[in-house]
């Protein structure tokens, strides 16, 4: 019988218990001892579950307390030199000041570079090597948790990233090739992997993400030397791929001295017959049949029909099922879900479900009556969300189909609009902006949990929001910021709080996905045609605009974004789905403009991080998305100001998407990597206005007025004065009031500095 197996479970935990855990840590209301019972419990719970579900093996090292990158990283002792004596002293002070910076007990130390993993909201921290780099194995993280759960009799199997995709994840900080440190790092792995088998382990799971993505011969010469070198130095190896195709890599894949290929059939599922023809005599193959990226029911009969196949060409033994991959990317459990409408729920499978489908499909591939019966109940459920009409919106569709070709278009260029913009705004030179969000205290968030509850009234939560907004104003103004904000407050989530007011969208209560950290989102699902059946955030931004003289930005979440951070149906191009959210958008633009809401910013920073992961698929999805985002911006007059927002992009491979966006002003996340991506705009001429980042808002650390005044040297050096715009990173959301304060005080005095120097 093939077994069932998983790549990874989510660690936060269903009510995100390990989020509570840690920030009571790190505000020191619970110790290390408590910290880490509360971690052990929940991958003891996780495991048990699997298991309960139908997972005949379980997974471990998939479990971290902040990032499975930086585990990786600290797990290699692939550290910076300034983080080292802490760690030295105090593991797992060190590991949270990598994650997280620290700025006490006499240290001063920065937060590793986040970034992206792969086409996933899930953030990873990018580990920086040096040319002469040392490895060596620092504490015993993968070997400890096997025996963990071996010890509580589960057979597991554990989960390592493997060499060749944690190098490529990495930067070297004197900008040399990652790779080239491969054969001083493969020691480590050959010693893990044999500690690893004196523990009993019978199979570990090495991630190669990146063999999904667009290789050159450098890199499947690194993935032949990793892998021989690797060869049975330890337990049998399944080789993970995932988010995708290997195309042009399944020859190599096929061809590493493994036992076990993992590939994504979800995804790809055409992928199946090459890899059949390619797999050396021997190998396990693992059927990733069931999607780990998206919450729909399976499509149990095309997943039975995809392991008949493998079967019958590898026979049981080397048949493994399982999702696409990590389960990191879904909510936990659907049971937990009891508000959602009964239908939505019926066509919707969270982590544990897609264990019960697997172990459907398995148990159905071994002739299991029962699991027949359960494979034509879900058929029939499929069947009717196709059709059901909550689903297709005729008159929608109708607009969509009869859109005038120039609906995306200003009216006029950038130099006639911004003329008209400096006139009407009178702006000084470099001026100061927000992103949008002001930090969401405990309070607040208490306060809608309460509201939500029955416990204050809508009168009650509007009068709150009301005081907030207004004391952010008033903070603003105190500052000198030229262009403010209204705060945000009034949102969960800056995709989930357009989600809950969308036609054709459905939301969760404890749908929780991580997204870096402590940090979780609850992606809203979209399972129909999106519209927009009243204005969104205009009551908001009204109000703001009515306590203040200056310019007040109204603040959306532009289409991409809404897209990519939400759960996406899967049975129309995402193309049209992102068509109509573009439009229900448009409409509230028009009416933010319409009630004298002059600069209005769409956040955007997601468009980069949807990018297919092989090159051929760019163009067209970068068509689309520019399409979307101008249909949303650009029906406005031109006197009003549009602005958008995108962090932790790298933009050199989009600059001319983001060009083509035409907004008047971009603000970006320049300030970790001290204005290095700036290079794009700059090599391109960038014509628009821009918003370099001047501090990184994702630690607590307060810049200093210098380092801005240093940074902002930088980005003027290089850019013309009358484009630039001065902002943090991002919005402020995550960080409390004083060090807000305190950070815009010396971002607003940075700039009058400069703008003294200017003026002289
Ligand atoms: C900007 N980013 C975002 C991304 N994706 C999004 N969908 N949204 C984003 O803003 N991706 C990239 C970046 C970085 N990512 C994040 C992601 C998440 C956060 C964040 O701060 N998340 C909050 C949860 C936000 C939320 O939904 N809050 C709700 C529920 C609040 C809550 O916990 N209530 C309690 C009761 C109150 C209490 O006692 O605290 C409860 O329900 O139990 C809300 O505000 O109503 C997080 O804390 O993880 C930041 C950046
Ligand atoms: N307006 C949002 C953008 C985050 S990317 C915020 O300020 O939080
Ligand atoms: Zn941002």
């Amino acid at each position: 019988m093939s077994t069932v197996t998983l790549l990874g479970f989510p660690r936060i935990g269903l009510k995100r218990e390990l989020k509570r855990a840690l920030e009571l840590y790190w505000r020191g209301e619970i110790d290390a001892a408590a910290l880490a019972d509360a971690a052990a419990s929940l991958r003891r719970r996780h495991w048990q579950l699997a298991r309960d579900a139908g997972a005949d093996v379980v997974p471990v090292n998939d479990f971290s307390l902040y990032d499975h990158v930086l585990d990786h990283a600290v797990l290699f002792d692939a550290v910076p030199d300034s983080h080292r004596p802490l760690l030295d002293a105090d593991p797992l002070a060190g590991y949270f000041a990598l994650a997280r910076g620290r700025q006490s007990g006499g240290h001063d130390l920065r937060a590793l570079e986040m970034t992206k993993w792969f086409d996933t909201n899930y953030h990873y921290l990018v580990p920086e090597l040096t040319g002469d780099q040392a490895f060596r194995l620092r504490g015993d993280k993968p070997v400890a948790q096997f025996k963990e759960a071996r010890d509580a009799g589960f057979a597991a199997r554990p989960v390592l990233l493997g060499p060749v995709s944690f190098l490529r994840l990495s930067k070297r900080v004197d900008g040399g090739d990652p790779l080239a440190l491969l054969d001083r790092l493969l020691p480590c792995y050959v010693e893990l992997l044999g500690q690893l088998k004196d523990a009993g382990a019978q199979w570990v799971q090495i991630d190669e993400p990146c063999l999904v993505l667009d290789l050159d011969a450098a890199a499947h010469d690194a993935y032949r030397r990793a892998y021989d070198a690797l060869a049975s130095s330890g337990p049998r190896v399944m080789l993970a791929t995932y988010f995708g195709a290997l195309d042009d890599n399944v020859a190599l894949a096929a061809s590493l001295p493994v036992d076990g290929l993992h590939v994504d059939l979800a995804r790809a599922p055409e992928q199946l017959a090459a890899v059949l023809a390619a797999l050396r005599p021997g190998t396990t193959l693992s059927l990733g049949v069931v999607d780990g990226r998206n919450v729909w029911r399976a499509d149990l009969d095309r997943a039975l029909a995809l392991a008949r196949r493998a079967r019958e060409a590898l026979g049981d033994a080397r048949v493994q099922l399982s999702a696409s991959c990590s389960l990191l990317h879904v909510p936990i459990d659907l049971d937990a879900e009891t508000a959602l409408a009964p239908l939505v729920r019926s066509w919707l499978a969270f982590a544990r479900q897609k264990i019960e489908e697997l172990r459907t499909v398995a148990d159905a591939l071994a002739g299991h009556e029962a699991a027949i019966a359960a494979l034509a109940a879900a058929r029939g459920v499929r069947a009717a969300r196709l059709l059901s009409p909550l689903v297709v919106k005729p008159a929608l569709r109708k607009r969509l189909a009869t859109l005038p070709p120039d609906l995306g278009d200003r009216r006029s260029g950038y130099a006639e609009r911004v003329a008209r913009q400096n006139a009407a705004f009178a702006l000084p030179v470099l001026p100061t902006t927000t992103i949008g969000s002001f930090p969401q205290t405990q309070a607040i968030r208490e306060a809608r949990a309460n509201h939500r509850a029955g416990r204050l009234s809508d009168r009650e939560y509007d009068a709150y929001l009301e005081r907030e907004t207004a004391h952010a104003v008033r903070v603003q103004e105190e500052l000198g910021i030229d262009v403010l904000v209204h705060g945000e407050f009034e949102r969960n989530d800056m995709v989930e709080y357009f989600g809950e007011q969308l036609d054709g969208y459905a939301f969760t209560k404890l749908g929780w996905v991580q997204s870096y950290g402590s940090r979780c989102v609850k992606p809203p699902i979209i399972y129909g045609d999106v519209a927009r059946p009243k204005p969104m955030t205009l009551r908001w931004s009204r109000y703001a605009q009515s306590l203040t003289p200056r310019p007040m930005k109204g603040m959306l979440t532009g289409p991409v974004t809404m897209l990519n951070w939400s759960f996406v149906r899967d049975d129309q191009p995402c193309a049209d789905t992102c068509r109509q959210i573009a439009l229900a958008l448009r409409d509230e633009v028009l009416d933010l403009e319409a009630a004298g809401i002059r600069v209005i910013q769409i956040d955007e920073p997601a468009l980069r991080e949807g990018l297919p992961l092989k090159r051929a698929d760019w163009a067209a999805y970068l068509a689309w998305a520019v399409e979307c985002f101008r249909l949303t911006a650009n029906g406005v007059a031109d006197g009003t100001q549009i602005h958008t927002h995108m962090c932790y992009s790298e933009f050199n491979d989009i600059i001319d998407a983001v060009a083509a966006m035409d907004a008047d002003v971009v603000s970006i996340e320049t300030s970790r990597s001290r204005m290095e991506l700036l290079d794009a705009f700059v090599r391109f001429r960038y014509p628009n206005g821009i918003g370099p980042g001047v501090y990184d808002i994702h630690s607590p650390r307060v810049p200093s007025r210098d380092e801005m005044v240093d940074l902002l040297r930088k980005a003027l050096a290089v850019l013309p004065t009358g484009n630039v715009w001065i902002n943090p990173d991002c919005g402020l959301k995550t960080r409390d009031w004083p060090e807000v304060r305190a950070a815009l005080e010396a971002m607003v005095s940075a700039t009058q500095a400069l703008r003294e120097e200017l003026a002289a």
